[in-house]
């Protein structure tokens, strides 16, 4: 396991492309010809078997994992078209990461992760339980953990270095940052964008509690959905079933992950030390998850 940087990764060499960035679990790069990621007109973006917990990026990869996410991704995509476009060219990529790449526009970033929760859990929790609001978002007294919110709220955050957790900001501080016209649209946009999935996620018994959204512009102007979206990576999924406000509730593709680590692996969170590698066991219930979000939320059979 290794606490992610952007160099140090595991990024397949790929035919035409230059490996430029990697995240925690995702790798950038630029077609070959370019001299840069600014004069480049197109991206691959690449989704892999990487898995996360507890801020770590674990050792042992997921099978399919990065597959499921990019077939989500464009099964939203698709679902959202009528109401905003995205950056998506081509699903035209190199064999070695075939199902698991996309070719996008190379956009010029909106500079906010904008986020936007449907329910009160993680740091808006932390955030309301210390003041009683969340990027300067009042709410009402007594909420509990996992809580509704409705109407969804928008709490956006800036992008901290690889391996900080991102900071709240208020829409003050966005407006700041990106211009009062395009700070109300991606605000617009993400609440938008969420109460529609958060339905659709619903109807097909997945909650998906809170999500965040990368936005870049056209040359022309034109906001379009960026990065990944709407996947467990980008959002909390629970399962609808067992959803209970006023305790935490389980994610739906990580909990098995979470629950060996931190009871049967013997490894200790609060120390600096990796989490070691996990049985296997754990990887195929995992992958299953994965495998059965895509296909409860889609309603096809993933793909072999
Ligand atoms: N998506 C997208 C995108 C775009 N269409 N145009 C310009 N820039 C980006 C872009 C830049 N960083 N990231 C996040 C990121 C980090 C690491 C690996 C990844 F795959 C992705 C996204």
């Amino acid at each position: 396991a290794t606490s992610p940087s952007p160099d140090a990764s595991t990024a397949p060499v790929l035919p035409g492309w230059t490996h430029v960035y990697s995240g925690k679990v995702r790798d950038l790069y630029i077609p070959a010809e370019a001299a840069d990621v600014a004069s480049a007109d197109r991206l691959l973006m690449v989704a892999s078997d990487r898995i996360s917990a507890y801020d770590w990026v674990l050792d042992t990869e997921i099978p399919d994992k990065g597959r499921v996410l990019t077939g989500l991704s464009l099964w939203w995509f698709d679902q959202l078209s009528e109401v905003i476009g995205n950056h998506v060219i081509s699903t035209d990529v190199p064999e070695a990461v075939r199902g698991r790449g996309l070719i996008v526009r190379n956009l010029t970033m909106i500079p906010v992760e904008a986020v936007a929760r449907g329910y009160l859990t993680g740091s808006g929790l932390a955030d309301y339980r210390a003041t009683g609001s969340v990027c300067g978002v009042q709410l009402p007294a007594g909420l509990t953990e996992a809580d509704r919110l409705e109407p969804a709220i928008f709490t956006p955050a800036t992008k901290a270095a690889l391996g900080d957790h991102d900071e709240n900001v208020s829409f003050d501080e966005v407006t700041e940052i990106v211009g009062a016209e395009t700070a109300a649209a991606v605000r617009d946009l993400t609440l938008d964008i969420y109460s529609r999935a958060e339905a659709i996620a619903r109807e097909r018994g997945i909650v998906l509690a809170d999500t965040k959204f990368e936005f870049g512009t056209l040359p022309d102007g034109t906001i379009v959905l960026a990065d990944e979206v709407l996947t467990p990576d980008s959002s909390r999924f629970w399962d609808a079933a067992g959803y209970a406000p006023g305790q935490a509730q389980e994610s739906f593709d990580k909990q098995f992950v979470r629950d060996w680590l931190t009871t049967e692996s013997g490894w200790d969170r609060s120390s600096d030390t990796p989490p070691p590698a996990l049985p296997a066991e754990v990887v195929e219930r995992t992958r299953a998850r994965y495998i059965e979000a895509f296909e409860i939320l889609t309603g096809e059979t993933f793909p072999a």
